[in-house]
């Protein structure tokens, strides 16, 4: 994998206006970065799951999204020397 050969941070960044679909990306690129390496122990999946929680506090009816993020999302994502998850850390900040 590209990210592996380089050994270097990378970033991907999914903006967009409300109800374009960030937040199902998001989750699609996850599983597939979780699909490309193969998990390590599961966390891969801790991670999503973690998602529904977050939405379930964060997340509000709009007139443009039903199910609209009402917060902004910086998701860290480790991988191991073999591209595997091995952890993560989700920081959410207030939106404007
Ligand atoms: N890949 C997809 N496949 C099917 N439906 C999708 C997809 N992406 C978005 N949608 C639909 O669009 C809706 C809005 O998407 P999403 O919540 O991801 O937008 P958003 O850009 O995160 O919005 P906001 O900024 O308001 O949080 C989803 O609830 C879903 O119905």
């Amino acid at each position: 994998m590209l990210y592996i050969a380089d050994e270097a941070n990378q970033s991907i960044i999914i903006s967009g206006e409300s109800g374009s679909g960030k937040t199902e990306t998001t989750k699609i690129a996850m599983q597939y970065l979780a699909a490309l390496g193969g998990s390590c122990s599961g966390i891969e999946n801790e991670v999503l799951l973690k998602n529904f929680i977050l939405e379930a506090f964060g997340n509000a009816k709009t007139s443009r999204n039903d199910n609209s993020s009402r917060f902004g999302k910086l998701i860290e994502i480790h991988f191991s020397t073999m591209g595997k998850i091995c952890g993560a850390k989700i920081q959410t900040c207030k939106t404007v």
